[in-house]
């Protein structure tokens, strides 16, 4: 009972304009969508990318959808195929679209159509320090964040990477939804602890859907 208020009480999440964290919004689903990560990186491997700076990325990522997220010594950008197999990126799970037009729903935002999605997998120690994300041509759809395993600190700034950022608990089946005002907002994930997750274990795989194009 007390289980079910708390929750109750943490399902949504003001972050501000356009902002929602939707607390374990997809916690029914989360064993399936895992099962799916894993079969993705079946096809095209997690991987530590390099950055236009030379470093060594401490987050290991894979994409699906039309479109794909890289980094290298070139710069960030997006590609229609995967160039570690020389592949297109494997097409969305239709459950990964599902979720995310939901969620985008969820938080205000109609016929979001996401055309890439973009699967990090943190292990303790991993961080991603504050960034915008602006490599998407299309600035008017929302992010949709899908957060599974371990639990996570994500950093809510603002504007300018100047701004101290807040920090909010993100859990095993929890969403955050950013889009509109709030769009440009900096944002990132503190260093992850150790821990164990009965569906993960020591990991923490996020998911972006993004509409780039
Ligand atoms: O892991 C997260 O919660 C955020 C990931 C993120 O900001 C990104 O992939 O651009
Ligand atoms: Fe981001």
């Amino acid at each position: 009972m007390l289980h079910d208020l708390f929750e109750e009480e943490r399902r949504h999440v003001t972050l501000g304009p356009g902002a929602t964290l939707l607390g374990g919004f997809v916690r029914d689903i989360a064993d399936d969508l895992i099962h799916h990560i894993h079969e993705l990186s079946a096809r095209t491997p997690f991987r530590h990318m390099e950055t236009p700076g030379g470093k060594r990325m401490s987050v290991a990522m894979l994409s699906c959808g039309h479109l794909g997220w890289i980094t290298d010594r070139t710069g960030y950008r997006y590609t229609d195929f995967d160039p570690l197999t020389g592949k297109a990126w494997p097409a969305f799970p239709l459950l990964f679209l599902d979720l995310a037009q939901r969620a985008a729903q969820e938080a205000g935002f109609r016929n979001f159509v996401p055309d890439a999605c973009l699967i990090n997998r943190y292990q303790p120690g991993a961080r991603m320090s504050l960034h915008q994300d602006m490599d998407e041509r299309d600035l008017t759809a929302p992010i949709v964040s899908v957060s599974l395993g371990l639990p996570a600190i994500f950093l809510w700034g603002g504007l300018h990477r100047t701004v101290r950022p807040k920090r909010h608990q993100v859990l095993h089946g929890d969403v955050v939804v950013w889009g509109g005002a709030s769009r440009m907002i900096f944002h990132g994930v503190d260093v992850l602890k150790n821990g164990q997750h009965p569906a993960t274990g020591d990991i923490r795989f996020n998911l972006t859907f993004r509409k780039v194009n």
